[in-house]
């Protein structure tokens, strides 16, 4: 918002922010009724226009701000307000990190789950987001290409970037001179970028086949050298048609390096990974001899833990998997590690299937894993590891396991969506 007032019709009105939600939105109440404004802080007094219903409320959008909260700072970046690649960089450091502390500490306490011990929040460095998902739109002769402004269609002009790798801004500014071609007119695409450890993966999701024109980009080898695949797709659940892959991206999990297909998950950041490897591998007992990996991905827990014990690995994305049994066949780990494609919401394992297992670590995407904690909570596995990017939905998950029996006897905040609402949670539980 900065202190710029944005124009337009609708109802406006003049709120105190009283506290920050959960989704890092600014809550006031007006006539009884919560109003959620982004990029706004607790004392705030600011002009707001009452677009969307949102939770029973409005949402409000920020016109102007007559007053500022106490824990207001600069924002590092230019950018920060309009752009949605970050929401909290207005915040005091502090103020931050103890908000997103107790993201975790109130998602627990709501849902009535005792934690043994909640430990101090984790946090990564700026800069060091290595996969982001951008927008592109053909401009005049070239092509605007960085996050989606919040509140409007436009696409924000990267100056500078706090959240993303060095390298894969600069990606960005060398992609902005190659992309058009590949680009609708007054169409925006989705831009997935991640910095693999070999180069840069891309994928450009949201556009019709590449003719000989966008082809020809990576006619030249040494055109554009460092990015070793360049896919593209329809829509996000349209098929992913290559249109270069110089050699396989590859990731690294311990001493097993990975090649994993276009768009597959890869945690954010590479210190975020390490720092949620080290606290899932803390909480495996040393004399474990069996791990169950439930929503393995492509192995980011499976080779850490093949270290230890055999594993089996479940996960539903069947090129995912592949990967990471091509990784294991190709790493001599094939008796160590086993693969299962799964779909683990439809067909969860059962307790006959769970029992057996000395942990079971389970990573689900941010709706949770409700059927799957379900049957863990009536399996005799003496140790399960729970990793969450939602604390809402683990905590709902760690309820539904303290009701079978399992004591949450810590949990760990590791923030590596450093300025978004977003927090990564790992908890160990072991049966009563
Ligand atoms: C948060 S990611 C974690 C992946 C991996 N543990 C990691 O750290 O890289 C969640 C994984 O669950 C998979 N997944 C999503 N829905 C699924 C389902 N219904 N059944 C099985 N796996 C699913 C996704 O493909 C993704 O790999």
């Amino acid at each position: 918002m900065g202190r710029r007032a944005r124009k337009g019709g609708g109802r406006q009105a003049v709120v105190e922010i009283e506290a920050l939600g959960g989704r890092g939105d600014g809550v006031a109440t007006l006539e009884g009724r919560p109003v959620f404004v982004p990029v706004t802080l607790p004392g705030d007094r600011l002009r707001v226009r009452l677009t969307a219903e949102k939770a029973g409320g409005w949402r409000g959008e920020p016109l102007e701000l007559l007053e500022e909260g106490p824990d207001r700072m600069e924002p590092p970046c230019r950018h920060f307000g309009p752009c949605g690649g970050c929401q909290l960089q207005h915040l005091s450091k502090e103020t931050y990190d103890s908000w997103k502390r107790n993201l975790l500490v109130q998602a627990l306490s709501r849902a009535d789950v005792q934690a043994g011990e909640i430990g101090p929040l984790r946090q990564v460095s700026p800069r060091t987001r290595r996969r982001a998902l951008l927008a592109a739109r053909p401009s005049g002769d070239g092509v605007e290409l960085g996050f989606r402004e919040r509140f409007s269609h436009r696409i924000v002009a990267l100056k500078e970037c706090h959240i993303l790798t060095p390298s894969l801004f600069s990606l960005c500014r060398t992609l902005k001179k190659y992309l058009q071609p590949f680009l609708e007119k007054d169409e925006i695409a989705d831009l997935y970028i991640a910095e693999v450890d070999n180069g840069f993966d891309v994928l450009l999701s949201g556009v019709g086949a590449p003719d000989l024109e966008a082809r020809e980009v990576f006619a030249n080898p040494e055109r554009l050298p460092e990015i070793r695949r360049f896919a593209w797709r329809e829509a996000s659940d349209a098929p992913v048609e290559p249109v270069v892959e110089r050699s396989a991206p590859e990731v690294r999990f311990g001493e097993v390096i990975v090649r994993p297909p276009p768009g597959a998950f890869l945690q954010p950041t590479a210190d975020g990974e390490k720092l949620l490897v080290e606290t899932v591998l803390e909480g495996v007992p040393a004399t474990t001899g069996s791990v169950l990996d439930l929503f393995s991905g492509c192995g980011t827990f499976t080779f850490h833990l093949a270290q230890r014990a055999s594993v089996r690995a479940v996960e539903g994305e069947s090129t995912t998997l592949s990967a990471l049994q091509a990784a294991a066949n190709g790493h001599g780990l094939a008796g160590r590690v086993q693969a299962e494609h799964r779909d683990l919401f439809r067909q969860p394992l059962r307790p006959e299937e769970l029992n057996g297992f000395d942990v079971v670590v389970f990573d689900p995407p941010r709706s949770g894993a409700k059927e799957q904690a379900a049957h863990l909570a009536d399996s005799s596995v003496p140790c399960v590891i729970g990793v969450s990017c939602n604390p809402a939905t683990f905590a709902r998950d760690a309820a539904i396991l303290a009701e079978g029996g399992y004591k949450l006897e810590s949990v760990v905040p590791v923030d590596q969506f450093l300025w978004a609402a977003h927090l990564e949670v790992v908890g160990i539980f072991t049966r009563a």
